[in-house]
C-alpha cells in the first residue's frame, strides 16, 4: 500500500499536506509526531473513514494493490474490509463475545463454512481464545479493557483484512495490557500489514519496523498548523541516527 501526494483538509483547513509514503507488507509501520500533526487523519485517509467525517476532504491517491481507493466507483465498504481499523478506546458492540466476532463476516456476506470455526480462529488469532471460550455467549461488556482491545482485533481479524490500521490502540490500557497487545501486534505482522499511530515512543521502538515522523508547520500569516512529513526510514535509523534536526528534537524530547 501507498499513499501519494495525500492532501486532507477539514472545510478550508489544509490539516495535512502532501504526504508520500510506502508501506510494507507484513511490516510494522509507526506514525508519530506531536499532537495535532495530522497522525490520525492520515491514518483514516488510509480506508477512506475519513468520509464519514462531516467537511473532510482528500486529494491524491491512496494506492491498494494498484488501485486507487478514492478512485470513482470504488466501494467505501469493501475498502473497509480488506483495511480494517482498530481504534483507541475499545468499543466492542452490545452484544455476546461471539456475535461481536460473527457481526462483521455476517454484515459483508463473506461465504463462510463454519461460523463457529471462524470465531474461534478469530478469538486465537487476536490471543483471546483461551481467556473467553468457555463465555462466548456472555456480554463483551462483561471482559477488561485489554480483553475488549484483543476483542475488537478479532472482530478486525475476522473479515479477513490484509492491512490493519490502528489508532494508539494502548492508550486506554495498563502496562500489562499493553505489553500483550504488542506481543500481539508482532504475532499478526506474520499475516497482516500493520500500521499504528503511536504517542508512545517507546511503543514505536519497540514494534514498528518503519517509522514516519510528522510535524505540524505554521502558515505565517493565517497562523494554520498543517501536518507535514519529515522524515520515513527504518525504525532504527528514526530513533539512533535521525536525518532531520526536527526529528532527533522530537525523539529525544526537546519538543513535542
Ligand atoms: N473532524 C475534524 N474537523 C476539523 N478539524 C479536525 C478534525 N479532526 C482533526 N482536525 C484537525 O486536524 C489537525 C490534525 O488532527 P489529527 O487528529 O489528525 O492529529 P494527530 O497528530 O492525530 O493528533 P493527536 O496526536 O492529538 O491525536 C488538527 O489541527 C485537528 O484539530
Amino acid at each position: 500500500m501507498a499513499v501519494e501526494g495525500l492532501n486532507v483538509f477539514y472545510g478550508d483547513f489544509h490539516a495535512v499536506q502532501n504526504v508520500d509514503l510506502a508501506f510494507g507488507r507484513n511490516e510494522i509501520t509507526a506514525l508519530i509526531g506531536p499532537s495535532g500533526c495530522g497522525k490520525s487523519t492520515v491514518l483514516r485517509s488510509l480506508n477512506r473513514m475519513n468520509d464519514l467525517v462531516s467537511g473532510a476532504r482528500v486529494e491524491g491517491a491512496v494506492n491498494y494493490h494498484g488501485q486507487n481507493i478514492y478512485a470513482r466507483g470504488v466501494d467505501p465498504i469493501a475498502v473497509r474490509t480488506h483495511i480494517g481499523m482498530v481504534f483507541q478506546k475499545p468499543n466492542p458492540f452490545p452484544k455476546s463475545i461471539y456475535e461481536n466476532i460473527a457481526y462483521g463476516p455476517k454484515v459483508t456476506g463473506m461465504k463462510v463454512d463454519s461460523m463457529d470455526d471462524l470465531v474461534e480462529e478469530a478469538l486465537r488469532g487476536a490471543a483471546l481464545w483461551d481467556e473467553v471460550k468457555d463465555k462466548l455467549k456472555q456480554s463483551a461488556y462483561g471482559l477488561s479493557g485489554g480483553q475488549q482491545q484483543r476483542l475488537c482485533i478479532a472482530r478486525t481479524i475476522a473479515t479477513r483484512p490484509d492491512v490493519i490500521l490502528m489508532d494508539e490502540p494502548c492508550s486506554a490500557l495498563d502496562p500489562i495490557a499493553t505489553s500483550r497487545i504488542e506481543d500481539l501486534m508482532l504475532e499478526l505482522k506474520q499475516d497482516f500489514t500493520i500500521i499504528i499511530v503511536t504517542h508512545n515512543m517507546q511503543q514505536a521502538a519497540r514494534v514498528s519496523d518503519r517509522t514516519a515522523f510528522f510535524t505540524a508547520r505554521q502558515d505565517e500569516t493565517t497562523g494554520n498548523r498543517t501536518g507535514v512529513l519529515v522524515e520515513y526510514d527504518a525504525t532504527s535509523s528514526i530513533f539512533s541516527n535521525p536525518a532531520d534536526q526536527r526529528t532527533e528534537d522530537y525523539i529525544s524530547g526537546r519538543f513535542g
